[in-house]
């Protein structure tokens, strides 16, 4: 069965409490129950994994060579920062989507600019928590045409 690793960054744990005017009232624990269960329903494994720190969620991507098919990745801060996460994108050559729950480019300038953006096959900006949904169901249909051919 294909593997869909889920990445989300720094303070993701804290959706629905945090700036809910934002990122809306979903926790993390909905979208990745939500996505477990879409997952299952396309026939593919959903794994979610959330950290904090910079440097685990290098190592979360290195250790995804060989398991995962696709990535979906809410870098969240390190988004605007991380050449390290970008290196780590690159270097495992695992396709990405990168996907941001508020439209970051109706926000401040430092949100402007991503370091991954240009290694993605696509970004998903200003959907809300929709936006994993539709990376999912992306990478799905990206799967199956791979498997097509
Ligand atoms: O933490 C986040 C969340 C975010 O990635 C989003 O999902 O909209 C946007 C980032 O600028 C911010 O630092």
């Amino acid at each position: 069965m294909a593997q869909i690793l889920v990445i989300n960054g720094p303070n993701l744990n804290l959706l629905g409490t945090r700036e809910p005017h934002i990122y809306g009232a979903e926790t993390l624990a909905d979208i990745a129950k939500h996505l477990a269960q879409l997952g299952a329903d396309l026939g593919v494994d959903v794994v979610h994994f959330q950290h904090n720190c910079e440097g685990d969620l290098v190592t979360r991507i290195q250790q995804a060579r060989g398991q995962a098919d696709f990535i979906i990745i809410n870098a969240g801060a390190y988004t605007h920062t991380s050449v390290a996460i970008r290196d780590a994108l690159a270097g495992v050559a695992i396709p990405f989507v990168e996907v941001h729950i508020s439209n970051v480019h109706a926000r401040e300038a430092f949100r402007h600019h991503s370091y991954l953006s240009d290694k993605a096959v696509g970004v998903i900006v200003g959907l809300g928590t929709y936006g994993y949904e539709a990376a999912l169901r992306f990478c799905v249909r990206e799967l199956a045409k791979k498997s097509i051919n």
